[in-house]
C-alpha cells in the first residue's frame, strides 16, 4: 500500500504563469483566496461506524441455544433485486418497457405504497437511446469513451433527469473531484517536502498530483471538453491553482490561458481565457475584458494558434469562459502573493485588432464582453473576504490492491486522516485445505459460445447464454455457469463475465455514517458485473467460531427458494433434484482478515447490487463465487450497495439477546434498522 499523508494547512506550489499566448490586461489586485466550500452528500446519520445500540460487542451473535444465529438471507447470495427492468421479474407483469424509459417498482413487501423510479436510459450524447426488444437487464446500446469507459456525465446531460437531480449530481461531482485532487496534492506536498529537505530537490506536487488524479480519479473530466458554462461549476467558485480549474474541467490548459477545443470540421475555437486582469484597475467592472494574444506579429503574417483560435471564437459567436485570477492580499493590505482562480462567467468577444507596437510588429487584442444575465461577481470584495486557512483532512491510498486488481482500487477519506484498517489483500477465494475444488467439465465450442447451439455451458444454464453480448447480465437465477478453464472457447467467450474481474474504477471511502464505503468513479450500467466478494472460505462451523462477524458472508443457501425463483431454479439442469441434504457442508466467506474492496460495500434498503451465484472453475454448488452485479444503473460517486438481507430483531448477542443496529443507509425505504 501506498503511504498516505496527513494533510496540514494550505500551501499552494502553483507557480503563477503567465503563460503562453498572452494575457488579459492586469494589475495587481490583492486577495485572499478561500477554498471552494465543499458540502457533503452523504445522509448525517451518526457518528462511527453504525450506532450499535445494545449489545454493544460485534462478536458473538449467537441464538439463545448457544448456537451463531443463522440470520436467514443475510449476507446470503441471491438478493432479489428490488427493480428488474422489463424481465417480467421485477413486478411479475412480464411487461416490456418503452424504450426511453424503464420503470422499476420496488417490491417490498413491508410497503403499502410501491414507490416507482424511473430509470432512464441515455446515451452520451442524447442521439442514440435504445433498448433492445429481448429480455435483460441492460440489452441496451451505449457509447462507450474511447477508453472503453462509460461517460461520466451521462446523468448529468441526461434530459429525462428532473433538472434539479442534473444540477446537484454535476455539482457532487465537481466538489469531489476537487476535494481529491487535494487531498492528492496534499499527500503529495508533504512528501515532495521531505525529499527537498533531505535532497534539495522534488517534484512539483501540483503537477504530480494532477497527473494522478487523472490517471485514476478523473471523474469529472474524463477525456470531455465543455464548451460554455460546465456542469457543476457556478460562477465566484473559487479555486486555489491553475490545476484545480484543470480538474473541474473549467480550463484544461495546465501551461497556457487560452485553452481551445478542435471542431469536427478541424478548426479550433478558444472555450477559456484565465484572466490576470485585477478588478480594481477596471473600478471592479469587469463586464468588458481586453484579452493581448501574442506578440511579434508582422502586419502580414497571419496569426495562428491561440490566437486564430480566440477569432475563431469571435467569428461563430462562441462563448468564452473566462477565469480571473486574484492575488492575495495580507492583513494590512500588502501583497501575499498567494493566487485563486475565480470563475467569472461567460464572454463574448467582441471585437478582435491588430494593434501596432513597432514598425512592422502587431500584437492581436481582442475585446471581450460579459454575457448579460448572469451572475455578478464582486471580484474586488472576494478579494477582501479573508478566510482562515481550514485544515485539510485527508488520507489517499493510489492502489489497495497493490496491483492485485486489474484497475487501482484507491481508497480516500476526505473527513479525517484515519486509514483504513490494515487486511490481506486478495483476489482469489482462499479455499481451505481440505475443499479444494476440481476443474469442471467444459464446452467444445471453439469461436465463442454464442455460435453454438449444443454449448455444454449454455446447457448447464438451462440452454441460454445468461449474459447479453455487451456483458450485461440478462437476469438474476439461482446459479450461472461461466465458461471456464476446461472450456475450449477463448477468453472473450460472450459467457466469461464476472472471472475477468473489476472493470470499474472502484474506490473506497470513509463515509460519514457507515465507516467506509465502495463507489464507482464510473458510470455503472445496470447488469454490469461489479466484483466479487472474496476472502476465506469457512465452513459454516469454523466461521461461527470467528468472534468478529462484521464481513462473514454466507453462501449458497439460496437454491431452493421456490418462492423466491418461481420455477427459474428448475429450468437449471443441477438444481433439479431438490433441496441440499441438513448434513450438507454449508460455507461462509470471511473478509475480516483476508478480502477485497468488496468487503468494504456496506448495506441499503434500496440498494443499487445485488449478489449471483458462478461457477467457472469448479463445479462444487456449495461454494459458488459470490458475484456483485449492477440492478440499476449507477451514477458516478454514487455509493455501491446491496442488501445485507438482516432479519430485524433475529441477531442475537453471545447471552442471547437481541442485537440491534442502526442502519445509515439514508434512503427513503430504509426500514431504520440494519438487524
Ligand atoms: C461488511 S462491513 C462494510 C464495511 C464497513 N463499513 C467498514 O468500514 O469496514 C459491514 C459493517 O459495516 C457497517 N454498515 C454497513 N452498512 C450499514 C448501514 N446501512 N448502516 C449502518 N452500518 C452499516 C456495519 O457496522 C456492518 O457491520
Amino acid at each position: 500500500m501506498e503511504s498516505g499523508g496527513a494533510a496540514a494547512g494550505r500551501d499552494h506550489s502553483d507557480a503563477e504563469r503567465r503563460c503562453g499566448s498572452g494575457t488579459l490586461e492586469s494589475n495587481g489586485g490583492g486577495v485572499t483566496g478561500e477554498w471552494i466550500e465543499i458540502p457533503s452528500s452523504e445522509s448525517d446519520g451518526g457518528s462511527g461506524d453504525g450506532g450499535l445500540e445494545r449489545g454493544g460487542s460485534v462478536t458473538g451473535c449467537r441464538d439463545r441455544e448457544g448456537r451463531k444465529a443463522v440470520v436467514p438471507w443475510r449476507f446470503q447470495v441471491g438478493y432479489k433485486r428490488s427493480c428488474s427492468h422489463g424481465s417480467g421479474l421485477g413486478d411479475g407483469s412480464g411487461s416490456r418497457l418503452p424504450p426511453e424509459t424503464q420503470e422499476c417498482k420496488f417490491r417490498n413487501s413491508r410497503k403499502r405504497n410501491r414507490s416507482r423510479v424511473k430509470v432512464v436510459l441515455v446515451s452520451s450524447d442524447h442521439s442514440s437511446v435504445e433498448v433492445q426488444k429481448r429480455t435483460g437487464s441492460v440489452p441496451r446500446k451505449m457509447k462507450v469513451n474511447s477508453d472503453g469507459r462509460y461517460p461520466v456525465d451521462r446523468y448529468v446531460r441526461c434530459p429525462a433527469i428532473p433538472n434539479n437531480k442534473r444540477v446537484a449530481i454535476a455539482r457532487e461531482s465537481v466538489l469531489v473531484s476537487l476535494q481529491e485532487f487535494r487531498v492528492i496534492y496534499r499527500k503529495l506536498f508533504e512528501e515532495e517536502r521531505a525529499k527537498w529537505r533531505e535532497r534539495g530537490h522534488g517534484l512539483r506536487p501540483d503537477l504530480a498530483a494532477y497527473k494522478i488524479f487523472r490517471e485514476r480519479f478523473c471523474a469529472v473530466d474524463d477525456g470531455r471538453r465543455y464548451v460554455e458554462n460546465v456542469p457543476g461549476v457556478r460562477i465566484g467558485d473559487r479555486f486555489n491553482s491553475s490545476l484545480e480549474i484543470c480538474v473541474v474541467g473549467l480550463h484544461c490548459q495546465e501551461l497556457t490561458c487560452v485553452d481551445c477545443i478542435r471542431k469536427k470540421d478541424g478548426t479550433y475555437v478558444a472555450v477559456s481565457i484565465v484572466s490576470y486582469a485585477q478588478a480594481s484597475t477596471f473600478n471592479n467592472n469587469l463586464e468588458c475584458l481586453l484579452h493581448i494574444g501574442s506578440i511579434a506579429t508582422t502586419s502580414d503574417q497571419e496569426i495562428e494558434g491561440t490566437d486564430l483560435a480566440l477569432k475563431n471564437s469571435m467569428d461563430t459567436k462562441t462563448p468564452i469562459r473566462v477565469i480571473h485570477v486574484v492575488t492575495c492580499e495580507g492583513e494590512n493590505g500588502e501583497q501575499k502573493g498567494m493566487t485563486n482562480y475565480v470563475y467569472g462567467g461567460l464572454y463574448f468577444i467582441e471585437k478582435f485588432r491588430m494593434e501596432k507596437v513597432k514598425e512592422d510588429q502587431h500584437i492581436p487584442t481582442y475585446q471581450l464582453k460579459r454575457i448579460g444575465g448572469q451572475t455578478h461577481v464582486d471580484i474586488q470584495e472576494l478579494a477582501k473576504t479573508r478566510k482562515t486557512q481550514e485544515p485539510l483532512d485527508g488520507v489517499f491510498l493510489g492502489d489497495i490492491s497493490e496491483g492485485l486488481e486489474r484497475i487501482p482500487v484507491s481508497a480516500i477519506n476526505t473527513i479525517s486522516n484515519e486509514y483504513p484498517m490494515p487486511f490481506h489483500y486478495i483476489s482469489n477465494i482462499q479455499y481451505p485445505p481440505k475443499y479444494q475444488p476440481g476443474l469442471p467439465s467444459g464446452c467444445d465450442c471453439v469461436n465463442g459460445c454464442s455460435y453454438s447451439q449444443n454449448c455444454a455451458c449454455a446447457v448447464k444454464n438451462g440452454g441460454e447464454i445468461p449474459f447479453s453480448n455487451n456483458g450485461a447480465i440478462i437476469d438474476e437465477k439461482p446459479l450461472i455457469y461461466e465458461c471456464g478453464p476446461s472450456c475450449n472457447c477463448p477468453p472473450s467467450c460472450q459467457n466469461r463475465v464476472s472471472q475477468h474481474g473489476i472493470k470499474f474504477r472502484l474506490q473506497v471511502f470513509k463515509t460519514k455514517s457507515m465507516g467506509w464505503g465502495v463507489r464507482s468513479l464510473d458510470s455503472i450500467p445496470s447488469g454490469s458485473f461489479v466484483c466479487e466478494y472474496i476472502g476465506e472460505l469457512l465452513e459454516e462451523e469454523e466461521a461461527q467460531k470467528r468472534k468478529n462477524d462484521e464481513y462473514l458472508f454466507e453462501i449458497g443457501n439460496n437454491y431452493y427458494n421456490v418462492s423466491r425463483w418461481q420455477g427459474i431454479s428448475k429450468t437449471i439442469p443441477s438444481l433439479q433434484h431438490g433441496p441440499v441434504e441438513d448434513d450438507e457442508v454449508r460455507f461462509t466467506i470471511d473478509a475480516l482478515n483476508c478480502g477485497n474492496l468488496a468487503r468494504f460495500i456496506n448495506h441499503s434498503c434500496t440498494p443499487n447490487l445485488y449478489t449471483q451465484n458462478v461457477l467457472y472453475d469448479h463445479d462444487d454448488k456449495s461454494m459458488p463465487h459470490v458475484m456483485l452485479f449492477a440492478g440499476t444503473d449507477i451514477p458516478p460517486l454514487q455509493e455501491l450497495s446491496y442488501d445485507y438481507n438482516y432479519e430485524v430483531d433475529k441477531v442475537h448477542d453471545s447471552d442471547g439477546n437481541i442485537k440491534k443496529k442502526k442502519c445509515f443507509c439514508g434512503t427513503i425505504e430504509c426500514t431504520g434498522r440494519l438487524y
